[in-house]
């Protein structure tokens, strides 16, 4: 057996593959006690031809394999757990890549206008440690910040390009993540799940009178363990994922939960538009994703899956591979969460998710870490929202303000979303709640001021 991990090539961008990075095999090689039927060579994407083949075999060095397993052929590359690559010295970072590196540090620092956690967290001292770094899957720094630089309105500003990179740029990625999720340190591990079965009774409709809150909505995000992020996705990966998901929906039995998938490829404008604009569907051409790599490939293998009243919805490859949405009118929060909470396991039970000892659940972006749940309200607080220290209040209260057309828009009529704002270091539960307890308290200054008011 060889030393290292087997890896579908359809996990491995051929394009982020290493030029000439051959992998050493010391021993005979069998995948999971197949025979091997043909080499493939990284650097050209092909097969071997016999002589190729047999000379590398002869040097003991491959790079992938055809292996044949349950009687299908499937392309295999092989990953070393020891970094043995002969040309593990070209593997280093392009130095344009570098320059770029530089010129985004530079041009965030020169932004007096920027505030984002990048700007705040990315040293020089950090830059030079990890402007060097790649991961295996050829993600560098530069995925990590492009689109904070391009976006110098951004809030956080960096993604991960793969699971890995959360390591490997932690010096960035850590105090990013304990200043945005409430001061998780490097030290502190995500809490077990607790999606709250048993607790929703605790949270009793918010808004009886229908006088604030127009609608409740909770979301969690889900990435297919086996795939890694935006970035490194190939055209193929976006299919096979959608083709998985699909199949998963179709078997749905629940007779609230099923329904019907809806691919964004042939869905017309008019449906995409009204799907948007009643805050069903995500937008389409965000900067902030465009800039971060995000979007290549659209609409292949993007879409949406909802029941026929839209209170339960999943989202396919926009930003994360999964989020799955429970809503409906009304506050009543425990309602929305039951729903969720039942989708999560039926999803759950079909497909293996990417979750992380530390991390919790493995996002793209690093404020949807852990319990990746963001559990929000419409609502309208005239009094309180016009106060000069609304945002405060919000903050004081751990609570996040958005426009009504999602994150980066403005608020219409009065309305706004509010939000738990942290998902890293409490469970699932606990961020609802913390939601809850909150949207209750501002309900309550609205009422205080109604009464003042008089
Ligand atoms: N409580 C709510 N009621 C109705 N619609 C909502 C509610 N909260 C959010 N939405 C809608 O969901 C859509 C997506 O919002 P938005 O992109 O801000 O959040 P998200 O899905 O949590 O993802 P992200 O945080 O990654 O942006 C928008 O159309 C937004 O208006």
């Amino acid at each position: 057996m060889f030393e290292g991990t087997v890896r579908k090539q359809a996990e491995v961008d051929k394009k982020q593959q290493h030029k000439n990075h051959w992998i050493e095999a010391e021993k005979p090689i069998q995948v999971a006690g197949s025979p091997i039927l043909a080499l493939f060579n990284s650097s050209t994407n092909r097969l071997a031809n016999p002589k190729m083949a047999q000379m590398l075999r002869s040097n003991k060095v491959i790079a992938g394999i055809v292996a044949s397993l349950g009687g299908a052929a499937a392309l295999y590359t092989l990953a070393p757990t020891k970094e043995k690559c002969p040309a593990a010295m070209k593997c280093q970072v392009d130095p344009e890549v570098v320059k770029k590196i530089e010129e985004g540090y530079a041009k965030l620092q020169a932004s007096p206008d920027c505030h984002s956690l990048l700007k705040k967290y990315l040293t020089k001292d950090v830059m030079d440690k990890l402007k060097d770094k790649k991961t295996k899957l050829g993600a560098t720094l530069l995925d990590v910040i492009q689109s904070g630089v391009a976006n110098l309105d951004s809030g956080c500003g960096v993604y991960a390009p793969d699971a890995e990179s959360y390591q490997l740029f932690a010096p960035l990625f850590n105090p990013i993540i304990e200043d945005y999720h409430n001061g998780f340190k490097p030290t502190d591990k995500q809490p077990k799940v607790d999606l709250g079965d048993g607790k929703t009774s605790q949270l009793k409709d918010l808004d009886p009178e229908g006088k604030y809150i127009i609608s409740t909505r909770i979301r969690c995000g889900r990435s297919l363990r086996g795939f890694a992020f935006n970035p490194c996705l190939t055209k193929e990966n976006y299919i096979e994922m959608q083709n998985t998901v699909k199949s998963i929906f179709d078997g749905i039995k629940d007779s609230e939960l099923k329904g019907t998938y809806y691919p964004l490829k042939g869905m017309t404008k008019e449906d995409q538009k009204s799907l948007i604009a009643d805050h069903f569907l995500f937008k389409e051409g965000d900067r902030f994703l465009q800039a971060a790599n995000a979007c290549r490939y659209w609409p292949e293998g993007r879409g949406i899956f909802h029941n026929k009243d839209k209170t339960f919805l999943v989202w396919v490859n926009e930003e994360d591979h999964l989020r799955l949405i429970s809503m409906q009118p009304g506050g009543n929060v425990g309602q929305v969460l039951e729903r969720l909470n039942k989708a999560v396991k039926t999803i759950e039970s079909q497909a293996p998710f990417s979750r992380d000892d530390r991390l919790g659940y493995l996002t793209f972006c690093p404020t949807n870490l852990g319990t990746t749940v963001r559990a929000s309200v419409h609502i309208k607080l005239p009094k309180v929202s016009a106060r000069p220290d609304f945002k405060k209040i919000c903050d004081d209260l751990k609570l996040q303000i958005r426009g009504i057309h999602g994150e980066h828009s403005d608020s219409e009529g009065g309305v706004y979303d509010i939000s738990n704002k942290a998902r890293l270091g409490l469970t699932e539960f606990e961020a609802v709640k913390q939601m809850y307890d909150g949207v209750k308290k501002l309900i309550e200054l609205e009422k205080e001021a109604e009464k003042k008011g008089k």
